[in-house]
């Protein structure tokens, strides 16, 4: 589908890279609605999102997040995903046939700051790597996803917000 027909706006990134942040934002300055994987995970399984990645382990986590992003069926959102949605790779080409993924992309040093201490919350990943390792694994798949990367470093949620509205193709959102 060209991207004149796609008609919601899907963030990608790691942990803490303000996917919710932004999107809930960037959906209200653009008069779209906004949803986030997490918490459609979090209401179908009537649970906090920590003790469904506890009750079904990794491997399990991960397919539910990815059958979570093939069930989905919007126009005009748009929609964070979870930091893992990455590994879902069939639920992310689902999504990006009528959607632009954009990247929020966030150094380490600052990731690391956001999230603070990942024993105390959920996030995938072996229980040997580090989330260093993890981010090094993540950062191709994102990027190779990616329609559209958006440094976001050192700059406010507005102004990414504003950074990303001039760079999505005006016909894309004006409907
Ligand atoms: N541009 C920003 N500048 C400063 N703080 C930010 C920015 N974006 C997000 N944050 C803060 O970083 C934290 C993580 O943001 P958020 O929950 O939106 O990340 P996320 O990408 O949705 O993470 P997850 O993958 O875990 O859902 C929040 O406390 C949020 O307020
Ligand atoms: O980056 C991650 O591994 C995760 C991020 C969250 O959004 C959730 O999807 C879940 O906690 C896993
Ligand atoms: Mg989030």
């Amino acid at each position: 589908m060209e991207n004149s027909k796609k008609t919601n706006i899907v963030l990608i990134g790691m942990a803490g890279a303000g996917k919710s942040t932004v999107g809930r934002k960037l959906a209200d300055l653009l008069g779209l609605a906004f949803v986030d994987v997490d918490t459609l995970i979090e209401k179908d399984r009537g649970l906090p999102l920590q003790e469904v990645l506890n009750d079904l382990g990794v491997q399990n986590f991960r397919r539910l997040e990815e059958q979570t992003m093939l069930s989905m069926d919007f126009r005009k959102y748009v929609i964070a995903t979870g930091g893992s949605a990455i590994y879902g790779q069939a639920g992310i080409s689902h999504l990006r046939r009528s959607s632009l993924l954009i990247l929020l992309d966030v150094g380490l040093a600052t990731l690391k700051q956001r999230v603070g201490d990942f024993s105390s919350r959920a996030f995938v990943k072996t229980a040997d790597q580090t989330f260093a390792e993890v981010f090094a694994e993540r950062q191709p798949l994102y990027t190779q996803n990616a329609d559209l990367i958006i440094d976001c470093n050192d700059r406010s949620v507005s102004d990414i917000c504003q950074s990303i509205i001039r760079q999505v193709p005006d016909t894309f959102y004006h409907f």
